[in-house]
């Protein structure tokens, strides 16, 4: 029954592994069966002591103990008795010691398997591209980043661990036993293995379809809550706080529901194991009074049943609680394993330190797009644009300039056609020193809660950014004057997602931080409707000074008066250019239709 779980587990375990964590389970698997021989020996020590402190003849009567005191040279008994009371007591205390060192080694070792599968997965998630992440939830991404490896490490592996070294403990205790009275073995085996097979049959398949459902549930609530956070303002003008209060609520009971129902199964073996254990007792005790004459022999038997199930219960108890544990978080080795064969297949995606040169211009040629859904969203579309210049796009809603960017910025690869910096064509190969040359604004620039320069110098360590370039960035992007005047000036913090700054403000962080990374094009998503007219100019006016610093500019425009400063205005109308516009020849309505 277990044997193929725990078989299966240590075999897709071990094909998972990287071989120096192999080597290293090995390791951990000795340390805590020693471990646990010492907590044996541990116990076994302090009864002979005590023994021998009610009762000083026993050092006389014992073999052992007469033998030990003859070796050793001792004239006086209170001076045996006193060393072996030191002896044990040091024992103990080293045997301690070795225990806490086994349990950080056997802690590390889990933890450190936790941090190589999460790390593996943020890289692997990082992999799997823009169109993953935008149609998954990003709950479920961070719970299998975060809480997938921790559960496989903490609970999977560790319960394994667990289920091997009792395992062995029982094996030892089993075989002391039969050394001393095999009958009491026979009573445990006729008691025990059954009520252990039918228990754990009930309960295995419940287990892991609690955990199942709970490891479904919790990015659920995850993601309620998320956008009923996120989502506050939406909430609060529509009336439907109540509404998400009751998915949250109607999760959270089925939740506490599974994890009540986990907690019995968890506590269930201590339970029922403890009844079998006191009615062999009883029923034996009971068969002697009914229909043995001589009961001596058997009120031995029943006294050495005892104790015998008073130290076997803790272990299978033990085994019971890590088997159940093993079945329960299959699933965490489910999701480690298929994304483990994934990432094989997808690993070689190369980092290429090649610089692209760029000194004419950027070229889109016959550039034709499709989702999944296979309906083309761009069609052959031919585009120059040369160093310097300011193009604008514009486009009804769906015309597919969303599209066209997240092609240009990589994030979307061309079915046909190609995107080229004057000889170079990109390429998955290159894209990272394509990017290089890129800055995105976004319409929702993403905001760090931090400082305006660690905004403005995104991803780079506080104590290594550069603070004169901050500013020149921030004043390219006409936002270094407002900057200065906040309370710590460019050090001032700005709330999570920009909570302190408007919609332009933001916007600028987006155009400055472009700037600080030294971009020569860039990318500018207009906001549509968030700016109040100051802003929009000032917005406006930092867009024709970048293009004054001969940085190429390639502007989403929702608004006429953004496409002032454009060299050409490109219309996508399904899919296609309809047409190029100059600033003159375009007119407010022709952009609002
Ligand atoms: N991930 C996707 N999967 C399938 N179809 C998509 C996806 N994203 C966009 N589309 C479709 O592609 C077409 C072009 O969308 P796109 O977002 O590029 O338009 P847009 O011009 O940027 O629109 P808007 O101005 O509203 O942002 C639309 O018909 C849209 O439904």
């Amino acid at each position: 029954m277990s044997r193929n779980i725990i078989f299966s587990t240590i075999q897709r375990i071990y094909n998972i592994l990287p071989p120096s964590f192999r080597k290293q389970s090995l390791w951990v698997m000795v340390l805590l069966f020693l471990n646990s021989i010492l907590e044996l020996l541990g116990l076994a020590a302090i009864f002979p002591i005590i023994t021998i402190m009610l009762q000083e003849n026993a050092v006389t009567e014992s073999k052992y103990l007469s033998m030990a005191y003859n070796i050793l040279g001792f004239t006086s008994i209170k001076a045996f008795i006193v060393s072996l009371a030191v002896f044990v007591l040091v024992f103990i205390i080293l045997k301690n010691i070795a225990s806490l060192l086994i349990i950080r080694k056997q802690a590390s070792y889990t933890l450190s398997l936790y941090k190589y599968f999460s790390s593996h997965l943020f890289s692997y998630y990082y992999r799997k591209g823009f169109l993953f992440f935008k149609s998954n939830n990003p709950n479920k991404i961070t719970r299998n980043i975060n809480s997938i490896p921790s559960e496989f490490s903490n609970s999977l592996v560790s319960n394994l661990l667990n289920f091997i070294n009792e395992l062995l403990i029982l094996i030892l205790i089993v075989i002391g036993i039969l050394l001393y009275d095999p009958l009491v073995i026979v009573l445990l085996l006729v008691f025990v293995v059954p009520i252990f097979g039918i228990l754990y049959r009930s309960v295995k398949n419940k287990a892991s379809s609690i955990q199942n459902e709970l490891n479904e549930l919790n990015p659920k609530i995850g993601k309620n809550m998320f956008q009923s956070i996120y989502g506050y303002v939406d909430v609060q003008m529509t009336n439907t706080e109540l509404y998400f209060k009751k998915i949250h609520d109607t999760y959270l009971h089925r939740a506490t529901l599974l994890k009540a129902k986990d907690k019995v199964i968890q506590q269930a073996p201590t339970k029922v194991i403890e009844s079998a254990m006191i009615a062999a007792i009883v029923l034996v005790a009971l068969y002697g009074t009914l229909f043995l004459e001589n009961q001596s022999h058997l009120t031995g038997l029943l006294t050495i049943f005892a104790l015998a199930a008073y130290r076997v219960l803790p272990s299978v108890n033990r085994l019971m609680i890590a088997l159940i544990g093993i079945k329960g978080y299959q699933y965490t080795l489910e999701v480690i394993t298929q994304i483990n064969q994934e990432e094989v297949k997808e690993a070689a995606v190369p980092v290429s330190e090649q610089i692209i040169p760029f000194q004419n211009e950027i070229k889109i040629s016959d550039l034709s797009f499709a989702y999944d859904n296979k309906k083309p969203v761009l069609q052959h579309i031919n585009l120059s644009i040369p160093i310097g210049a300011s193009i604008g796009i514009i486009g009804r809603s769906g015309s597919g300039k969303s599209t066209l960017i997240n092609i240009l910025l990589g994030f979307l690869y061309p079915k046909e056609g190609y995107i080229s910096v004057d000889d170079t064509v990109v390429t998955p190969d290159n894209l990272q020193s394509f990017r290089k040359l890129i800055g995105y604004v976004q319409q929702d620039v993403y905001v760090l809660d931090a400082t305006i320069a660690e905004n403005v110098a995104f991803g780079i360590p506080a104590s290594e950014i550069d603070l004169s370039k901050v500013e020149h960035a921030l004043k390219s992007a006409s936002m270094l004057t407002f900057a200065s005047q906040l309370p710590n000036g460019i050090h001032t913090r700005i709330g999570d997602r920009g909570s302190l700054l408007s919609g332009g403000q933001k916007q600028r962080i987006g155009i400055a931080r472009a700037i600080y990374s030294g971009a020569k094009i860039l990318v500018f998503d207009e906001a549509t409707s968030a700016l109040d007219t100051q802003t929009e100019i000032e917005i406006t006016e930092s867009i024709k000074a970048l293009s004054e610093e001969n940085i190429t500019m390639l502007i989403i425009a929702h608004r006429y008066t953004t496409l002032k400063y454009c060299n050409a205005i490109i219309e996508l109308e399904n899919g296609l250019v309809k047409q190029v516009h100059s600033y003159d020849s375009l007119s407010e309505k022709a952009l609002s239709s």
